[in-house]
């Protein structure tokens, strides 16, 4: 597969993107040169069996782990030696598969601590904003160790929002969530690619999900990045069925 080209802070260019990323774990190779790139307004969902390296790709696109070799680029700037919090005072937004609170707090303390995480502080009127998003309806007052998944995940998602970011990666922001609740995830996500103009980078297994909001799709594999294309691309794709769906069926 071609490189993708530099992400670049020109109209219509690619917002973030990396050019081959290697990353080595433990003496292991665990991605072996991994490419993408992704618009304003564009979502790339990025499925691959159990182990393909998804994770480990989110790891280094948000800072949390140095690549052995590549780049990653954001607004046509190498990012790739930037660590994680500088990332994100950047724009890069990460949500994680567990939404894990800070238990201690209660949900206007947790958006308290946000605000003043921010340089310069952001106002009480950002944390309203990020809130009425996601559609949180918790009282301030409310510990966050008593909110239930769904509110763990729009509690999180208002804090990363409030600060306005240009790019999210969400790893599998569905997981432990019931239909509805999936129903109003998949309409914030297209409601922030296509009408607020955010890039997403999104791993799901969800094929239903991903048919709704997803403009391209990545297959992992081992590490590689064994097709690119539409969902319906993909789907079509022996190689894809091999690695990802027998996988899925004997699974299931
Ligand atoms: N800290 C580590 N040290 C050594 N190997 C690791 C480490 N973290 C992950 N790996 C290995 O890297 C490979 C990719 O793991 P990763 O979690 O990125 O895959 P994934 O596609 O996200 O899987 P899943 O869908 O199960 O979350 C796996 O073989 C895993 O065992």
């Amino acid at each position: 597969m071609p490189a993708a080209p530099a992400a670049s802070s020109a109209p219509g260019a690619p917002l973030f993107g990396c050019e081959d990323i290697r990353l080595d774990l433990g003496g292991r190779a665990i991605l072996h040169g991994i490419s993408l790139e992704v618009r304003r307004g564009e979502v790339l969902g990025i499925i691959g069996p159990n182990g393909a390296g998804k994770t480990s790709l989110f790891e280094v696109l948000s800072g949390r782990l140095r690549p052995k070799s590549g780049r990653v680029l954001f607004e046509g700037r190498d990012v790739t030696g930037l660590p994680l919090h500088a990332r994100a005072r950047l724009g890069i937004g990460r949500t994680y598969q567990t939404p894990v609170v800070p238990d201690e707090l209660t949900v206007g303390e947790t958006f308290k601590a946000t605000r003043q995480a921010y340089r310069p502080y952001l106002t009480r009127f950002d944390a309203e904003y990020g809130a009425e998003l996601v559609g949180l309806h918790a009282r301030d007052e409310e510990p966050t160790a008593r909110l239930e998944t769904m509110n763990r995940r729009k509690l999180l998602l208002a804090c990363l929002l409030m600060r306005r970011p240009p790019l999210l990666l969400m790893d599998e922001p569905a997981a432990g969530l019931i239909n509805s609740e999936v129903d109003e995830i998949d309409h914030l996500i297209r409601m922030l690619s296509k009408e607020m103009n955010v890039a997403i980078i999104i791993v799901e297994h969800r094929i239903e999900l991903l048919e709704q909001i997803a403009d391209r799709v990545m297959v992992m594999d081992a590490g590689e990045a064994i097709a690119h294309g539409s969902l319906k691309e993909i789907l079509a794709d022996p190689k894809v069925h091999a690695a990802y769906f027998e996988m899925a069926d004997e699974e299931a």
